[in-house]
């Protein structure tokens, strides 16, 4: 299959508050990226209207971190897909680790948002990811495999391929992670692009961007990318900065 554009992103988690933020989009919207990346951005919801406003007209797509699955309604502290879409955003993040695991968000949640985001023309990143535990019982395949299908549940086949996967173990997130090596993250990705096949179909499963997190650094960014089913990184510390951002996705291309 040719190689179409490899995503780079970052989610900002709970970082840059507004003024930063908009400082942060102000400088991203004057930096060009390389034709074969598609860069994006996650900023926290209070950021979110300034940060589209501010690279509406760019190539960086931005999204948000989270949604609630209905339009409207008594959920307080909630966000809908509707306030979303209204911001600016087109894409939306779902399910991350530190949802699932602070926040109880389940496959079954995630299901309901992906529906939900996909009828909002909202397009959905559904992050999925084995535990430490998991992944010593040898059980990272049945993971990934139960996770995504349960987040997929009841897609249509047209609808698939607007949904982007994350991998990012758990174990390899943040701080206190472990990056993943090359070949397990290579037959990770090999497996999931077989179970999205069996699940849509050939055309619909090959369609899917599996995009791969957690540790990911300029160091290593184009080690993952470059295999045949990581269509691209979504990264956290290494690219909060603008700056350490657009360097790692320029190095993912050299
Ligand atoms: O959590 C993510 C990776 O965080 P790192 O700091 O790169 O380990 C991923 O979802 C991007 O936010």
């Amino acid at each position: 299959m040719e190689r179409d554009a490899t995503w780079v992103g970052t989610s900002w988690k709970m970082n840059k508050g507004p003024s930063a933020a908009a400082e942060a989009a102000d400088r991203l919207a004057r930096l060009s990226f390389p034709a074969t990346i598609q860069p994006f951005v996650i900023p926290p919801f209070t950021s979110l209207k300034d940060v589209c406003d501010n690279l509406s007209g760019s190539r960086v797509i931005v999204g948000a971190q989270n949604m609630h699955w209905e339009d409207s309604g008594a959920w307080t502290g909630e966000i809908s897909p509707v306030m979303i879409s209204e911001c600016g955003a087109e894409l939306v993040e779902i399910g991350h680790s530190e949802r699932r695991t602070h926040f109880g968000e389940t496959d079954w949640i995630v299901n309901l948002k992906v529906h939900s985001a996909l009828h909002h023309g909202l397009r959905p990143l559904v992050c999925i990811g084995d535990t430490a535990k998991e992944y010593s019982h040898d059980v990272t395949l049945e993971t990934l495999a139960r996770q995504l299908k349960i987040a997929l549940h009841g897609v249509s086949e047209q609808n698939i391929p607007r949904v982007l996967i994350a991998y990012e173990p758990v174990w390899a997130i943040g701080a206190g992670g472990r990056p993943a090596d090359v070949p397990f993250i290579d037959k990770a990705h090999n497996h999931l692009r077989s179970v999205l096949i069996n699940l849509a179909g050939l055309e619909a499963g090959s369609a899917v961007r599996l995009l791969y997190g957690g540790s990911v650094t300029q160091d290593n960014a184009a080690s993952y990318s470059r295999l045949q089913n990581v269509n691209g990184v979504f990264v956290g510390r290494a690219a909060w900065n603008v700056d350490h951002f657009h360097a790692l996705a320029e190095g993912v291309v050299a």
